[in-house]
């Protein structure tokens, strides 16, 4: 860190929420291959591919959330943490409506063409994907829980990519079952709603300028892990 920084003045709450919010820049929605596919030009196997590679993140974010729990000893954040795990594991069967995020993915799955086992196997995973899921993964279990709540806040971004999947695919990709887009729809109001939590935890923790530029920096690192896991995919599954 320069001693420039080190003297700065913080940030008021505002703008360091603007600061966070400008890191949209970075956000994978602008990648060569998300612009791809969100505009209708992936081929089946493109498609197949990023649905299969992609599972892994899915089922990664689970594990990710226990792991910031376990090293969280705030019994209010645990409280509200533990819903992240069961939004992705599901507490119940279809017949519940419950079944949860990787059900949900899986359902994706189908509607793409890939059998749930041949999902679940983790099969198509390339090594670039699981490498940056890991590596959020690694962060979590051990950053400071708070860092790890920060490196969260991609789901700022998020609600946009969903809604752009739900408003180009059915014409895009008519061949992909409207049954499998369900996740983009549940997605919206749960990021909302995490969004909401992770940032307050992160105006309130990070409140020095060192520590706030800190924050930024994490915040990049978990940017890059989305762009990493598209670069993958998209040198995997070429035109
Ligand atoms: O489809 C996407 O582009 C996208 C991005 C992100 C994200 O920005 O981290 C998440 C999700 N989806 C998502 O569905 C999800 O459940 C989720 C959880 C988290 C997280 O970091 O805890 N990110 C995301």
């Amino acid at each position: 860190m320069s001693g420039e920084q080190a003297t700065a003045t913080a940030w008021s709450r505002e703008e360091f929420e603007a600061r966070l919010r400008s890191k949209d820049r970075n956000y994978h929605i602008h990648h060569p291959f998300n612009l791809r596919m969100n505009s209708g030009h992936c081929s089946r196997q493109q498609i197949r591919g990023w649905v299969a590679n992609r599972f892994y993140y899915q089922w990664i974010i689970p594990q990710k959330d226990a792991a910031i729990m376990s090293n969280c000893d705030d019994r209010a954040t645990r409280r509200l943490w533990v819903t992240r795990i069961l939004d992705h594991d599901g507490h119940g069967d279809y017949q519940d409506g419950d079944a949860g995020g990787l059900e949900a993915w899986t359902q994706l799955g189908a509607a793409v063409g890939i059998p749930r086992d041949e999902l679940w196997s983790l099969q198509h995973v390339l090594p670039g994907v699981r490498f940056a899921c890991d590596a959020y993964l690694n962060f979590a279990r051990r950053a400071p829980w708070q860092e790890a709540v920060c490196s969260s806040l991609t789901e700022m971004f998020a609600p946009q990519i969903h809604k752009d999947r739900l408003a180009g695919w059915p014409a895009h990709y008519p061949w992909i079952d409207a049954s499998g887009l369900h996740y983009f729809r549940s997605r919206i109001p749960l990021a909302q709603r995490d969004v909401d939590h992770g940032l307050a935890v992160t105006l309130d923790y990070f409140t020095t300028r060192a520590q706030q530029e800190r924050a930024l920096a994490i915040l990049q690192f978990k940017l890059d892990i989305l762009w990493s896991m598209l670069d993958a995919i998209e040198k995997a599954y070429p035109e």
